[in-house]
C-alpha cells in the first residue's frame, strides 16, 4: 500500500484525485488538505470532496501538520505554483516524496523546486495524461522531420476558471518544439495584435482561449505550402490527469531524490 496524501481537495483536481485514490486497491489515503484557514478544516475529506461517503480522514489546513500525524509515502499536489512550493518545502523537511501537477511556475519558483528535489524525489509535469505526454513526443518528432519550412503554432483552450495562460502544457509543447527546431524561448510569440508584419521565419506562436467548461485542449499546427498537419489532444474529463498523477505517485515513492518528469514515469527514453 502506498500511503498517500492529497492536497487541495476542495479543487477540481484535488477532488478527482481523492476519488480515484480512494478507489485504487494499492493506495491508502492517509491525509487530505485544504488551504490555510479553510472552513472545511477538521471535516471528513470524503464529504468535503463530495464523494458520497466518509473516508475517515479529517481535512487539515496545513500540509506540514498533516504529514506529522500520518506516516505518508507520497503527497499528490494540484493547487497553485505558490502553494506547491510551500508543499515541496514541507515534504523536503520530512523526507516525503511529492507529485506536483500545478502549473504557472516562474523560472525562479522552478529553481526553488529543484532545490527541494535535492532532498526528496519530486515528479513535476504540467500535464499528467499519458496521451498528452505521447503527443508532446510526437510533436517533437514531426517538427524534426518537417523542418524549418513549416510554420508552427500552438493553440490551447481551457475553462473560464483557469488562472494561468498560456497553459503549462502549451508552454511545454512550445519549448519542446523550439528545442527540436534548434530555436530558443526567444522565438516564442504569445498572441498577436496590430501591424505585426509578415510572420518571421522561425517564430513559434502560442495562443490561449478561455471559456465555459472546456477541460483542456491542445493543438499543434504545422502549416506548410499546400498542406497542413494538426496534432490535437482533447481531455473530456479530468480522470486521465489524475490517473497519470497516481501512476507517478506509485513510481516516485521510495525513489532517490531528484526532479523527475512524466517521461521518466512512463519510461519514454531519449530526446523529446
Ligand atoms: N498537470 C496536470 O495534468 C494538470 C494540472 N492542472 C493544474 O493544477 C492546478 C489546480 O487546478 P484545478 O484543480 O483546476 O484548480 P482549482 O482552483 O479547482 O483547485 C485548486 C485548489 O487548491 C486549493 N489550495 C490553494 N492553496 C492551497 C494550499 N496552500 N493548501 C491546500 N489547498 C490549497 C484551492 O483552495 P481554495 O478553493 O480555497 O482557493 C483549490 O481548492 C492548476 O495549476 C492547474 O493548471 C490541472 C489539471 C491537470
Ligand atoms: O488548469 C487546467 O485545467 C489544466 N491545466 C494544465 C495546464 O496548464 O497545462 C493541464 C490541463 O490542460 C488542464
Amino acid at each position: 500500500m502506498t500511503r498517500t496524501v492529497i492536497t487541495g481537495i476542495t479543487g477540481r483536481m484535488g477532488s478527482t484525485l481523492l476519488r480515484l485514490a480512494r478507489d485504487a486497491s494499492d493506495l491508502q489515503v492517509v491525509g487530505a488538505t485544504a488551504r490555510p484557514g479553510s472552513p472545511v478544516s477538521g471535516q471528513d475529506a470524503g464529504f468535503v470532496a463530495r464523494l458520497g461517503a466518509a473516508l475517515d480522514v479529517a481535512v487539515a489546513d496545513d500540509l506540514g501538520r498533516a504529514l506529522d500525524s500520518a506516516k505518508a509515502d507520497v503527497v499528490v499536489d494540484f493547487t497553485s505554483a505558490e502553494a506547491s512550493l510551500a508543499h515541496a518545502r514541507a515534504c523536503a523537511e520530512r523526507g516525503v516524496a511529492l507529485v506536483v501537477g500545478s502549473t504557472g511556475f516562474t523560472p525562479e519558483a522552478h529553481a526553488q523546486l529543484q532545490v527541494h528535489a535535492k532532498a526528496v524525489p519530486i515528479v513535476a509535469a504540467p500535464n499528467m495524461s499519458v496521451g498528452v505526454n505521447l503527443v508532446i513526443r510526437m510533436a517533437a518528432e514531426l517538427a524534426r522531420v518537417l523542418g524549418p519550412s513549416f510554420d508552427v503554432e500552438v493553440l490551447e483552450a481551457h475553462h473560464r476558471m483557469k488562472k494561468d495562460a498560456p497553459s503549462g502544457t502549451a508552454l511545454r509543447l512550445a519549448e519542446v518544439l523550439a528545442d527540436a527546431l534548434g530555436r530558443t524561448r526567444e522565438d516564442l510569440t504569445f498572441a498577436r495584435e496590430g501591424q505585426t508584419g509578415a510572420r518571421p521565419p522561425g517564430e513559434i506562436g502560442v495562443q490561449a482561449l478561455r471559456g465555459g467548461d472546456v477541460v483542456g485542449e491542445h493543438t499543434v499546427y504545422f502549416f506548410g505550402e499546400g498542406e497542413r498537419i494538426e496534432l490535437t489532444h482533447r481531455a473530456t474529463n479530468r480522470d486521465q490527469f489524475a490517473l497519470g498523477a497516481l501512476r507517478a505517485a506509485r513510481w516516485v515513492a521510495g525513489r532517490a531524490p531528484g526532479l523527475y518528469d512524466m517521461a521518466d514515469v512512463l519510461g519514454l527514453q531519449g530526446k523529446t
